[in-house]
């Protein structure tokens, strides 16, 4: 699903973002990304994204090499990713419904031909009975999970997740993860970013650690 091969991501300026890093993440695999502030893990996910461009090296993403991706193709390309960030990013002046609708109301379906896979997502998040709520209305938790339904709602084959437990406390954070797992069970591929080694740790799934741009450990914890 996820093929990095040799990719260096150099900043102008000179800053290294990524250096000579290799992986591949296999369709239907979970894993978890950690390392230190300033390692690269952002710079990653960007590139997975086609936000940023290697410097030198090749990312396959679904079978598309990501440097031959025209400018029109990149928002189709990403439809198929899934994402989750620290902050949710929720529109605060629209339902539960509506936020967790709008990648499909953006993919030009209209409200009521999303309502059956919008539910499917609040149900799968454990929050149907929360729909007609504001985001402003539920905790910081359940938020989260508002933006973990909006991710799998067009029921993307890749999930990929910045720190998305950054600013829950370590139950939430585990609540969290779980939900992770449970999209990866029904076949979902789940790349998940975090700071929080223990955390991670518990989950004993695989491990890529970054430190300085470099891949110093990729590791299977079954
Ligand atoms: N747009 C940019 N321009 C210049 N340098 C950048 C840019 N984005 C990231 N960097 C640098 O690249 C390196 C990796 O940053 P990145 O954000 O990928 O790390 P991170 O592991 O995600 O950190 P954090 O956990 O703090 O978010 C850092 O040295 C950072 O300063």
């Amino acid at each position: 699903m996820i093929r990095f091969d040799n990719v260096t991501k150099r900043y102008p300026g000179g800053h290294v973002g990524l250096d000579k890093t290799s992986f591949h993440l296999h369709r239907g695999e979970i894993a978890f990304l950690t390392g230190h502030s300033g390692a690269g893990k952002s710079t990653l996910l960007k590139l997975i994204m086609r936000m940023e461009q290697p410097t030198s090296g090749s990312i396959w993403v679904g079978g598309h090499d990501t440097s031959k991706l025209g400018r029109g193709q990149i928002p189709y390309f990403r439809r198929n990713i899934g994402l989750v960030f620290q902050d949710h990013q929720l529109l605060f002046d629209r339902s539960v419904f509506d936020n967790v609708a709008l990648p499909l109301i953006i993919a030009g379906h209209t409200r009521h031909e999303c309502a059956g896979r919008v539910r499917a997502a609040l149900d799968m998040v454990g929050l149907l009975d929360k729909e007609k709520m504001n985001p402003t209305q539920l905790s910081g938790g359940q938020q989260q999970r508002v933006g973990l339904a909006r991710a799998v709602v067009n029921r993307p084959p890749l999930i990929l997740a910045d720190e998305p437990t950054g600013n829950l406390d370590p139950k939430l954070s585990a609540e969290i993860m779980q939900l992770f797992e449970s999209f990866n069970q029904v076949g979902v591929t789940v790349l998940v970013a975090s700071h929080d080694l223990a955390l991670v740790a518990r989950m004993r799934h695989r491990i890529l650690t970054l430190d300085q741009g470099y891949l110093v450990n990729d590791q299977e914890v079954r």
